[in-house]
Parts: C-alpha cells; structure tokens; sequence
C-alpha cells in the first residue's frame, strides 16, 4: 500500500526536535550522542543533519559503521512521526559506499516506499559534502509497528516512568512516537 502521511504531520521543513531527550540518535541530553536534527519533508520523507565528532571514530580520524548506521536508523524512525505509528527496527541492511571522516556533515534523507499491515518499509541515503553530494551510506529498512506496551514491557522501570511524567505531551507522546 502506497505510505499515507498523516493529517496532523509536521509541515515540510519543521524541525521535528527530540523525540526523547535521552536518545543516542536525536536526545540533546544525551552527552555521547549524535545530537541528529531531523526536519519533516514532503510526502512521507524526512531529512537529518548529522556531524561526525571524534566519539564517533571507528578507524583513527573516519566515522565507525555503526555510528553511521544509527544516523540512519534514527532518520528512518523519524518517519514514524509523519505516519504518526509506533514501530521498531526489524531489519536494518546498510550499505558503506564511501568512509566518512570526523567532521564531516552527514545529509541524510530517508522515505517511507510502502506499508503492508504492521510492516512499514523504507529507505534513506546519507550524502557528504552537501544535500546533493555523493552518496557515503545508504540503507534500506522494515519496521514493525507494535504497541506502547513494547516499551512499558520491555523498558527500564525508571526510564519508563520518567518518560510517561514528562508534563510535555508532545514529548511525552514522542518519546515513543505515539499519536498524542
Ligand atoms: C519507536 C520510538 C523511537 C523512534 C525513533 C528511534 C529510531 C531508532 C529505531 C530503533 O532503533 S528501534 C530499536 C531496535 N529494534 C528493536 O529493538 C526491535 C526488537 N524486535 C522486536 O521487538 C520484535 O522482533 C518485533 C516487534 C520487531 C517483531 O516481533 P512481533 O512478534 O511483534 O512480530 P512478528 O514476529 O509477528 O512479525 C510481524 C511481521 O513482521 C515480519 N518481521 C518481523 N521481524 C522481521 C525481520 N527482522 N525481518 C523481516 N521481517 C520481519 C514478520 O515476518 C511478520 O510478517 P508477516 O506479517 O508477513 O507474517
């Protein structure tokens, strides 16, 4: 079924923010991590900026795989927020078509192509050198749209309890991508 972006979605080009202050991929809180910034896009797409810091090495002065992969998972799971679902990563296939180095600006830019039932398939690129630069990763994913119970189930206590009496609703609602 062709992706259907929801009525209430952010207009194109609005920051989306954090959608848990705690997040690796996105929180601001977060000392470790990539501090993402996502903006909603046309349709359902999403575009992220992300830059590569020495934390983030793997080889001495380049970006590890890994980073690299959650800068695209983050942007992927930023679609949810468009289709307004709560959905994991089941699969996540990465392709590093280019190294990275420490301080280059990642653009990413990621799509939902299809949704069949609780399967949400989509698809991003990460360039360097500008948004039309050339392409350093590239991935395409399936994620899986569950309930909040997943995370009430499966989630620290004290995280979850924290998360659910944050007095902002949006962030309360986002930190697990719910409709609020
Ligand atoms: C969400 C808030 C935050 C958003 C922003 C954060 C961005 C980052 C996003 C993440 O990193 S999420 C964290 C990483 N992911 C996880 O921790 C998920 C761990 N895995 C699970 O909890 C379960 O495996 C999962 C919920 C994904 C699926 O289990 P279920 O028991 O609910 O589903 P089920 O096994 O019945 O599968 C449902 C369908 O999906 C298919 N499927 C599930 N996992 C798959 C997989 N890995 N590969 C291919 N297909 C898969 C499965 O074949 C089936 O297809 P059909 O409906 O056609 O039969």
């Amino acid at each position: 079924m062709t992706p259907v972006r929801h009525p209430d979605a952010p207009a194109p080009g609005e920051l989306l923010g954090a959608h848990y202050g705690e997040c690796f991929g996105c929180g601001g809180e977060q000392p470790h991590g990539l501090h993402l910034q996502a903006r909603a896009g046309e349709g359902v797409s999403i575009t992220a900026e992300f830059t590569v810091q020495p934390a983030h090495q793997g080889a001495p002065g380049l970006a590890h795989g890994g980073v690299l992969a959650t800068a695209l998972d983050e942007t992927l799971g930023s679609l949810n927020w468009l289709l307004r679902t709560i959905a994991v990563t089941g699969r996540l296939e990465t392709d590093f078509v280019r190294p990275v180095p420490v301080g280059t600006t990642l653009y990413l830019e990621a799509e939902v192509t299809a949704v069949a039932g609780r399967k949400i398939y989509s698809r991003a690129t990460g360039r360097v050198g500008g948004p039309e630069g050339p392409v350093a990763v590239r991935a395409e994913a399936l994620f899986i749209e569950v309930q909040v119970d997943h995370f009430v189930n499966h989630g620290r206590p004290e995280e979850i309890k924290a998360a659910m009496s944050d007095p902002d609703q949006i962030r309360r609602a986002r930190a697990f991508e719910v409709n609020p």
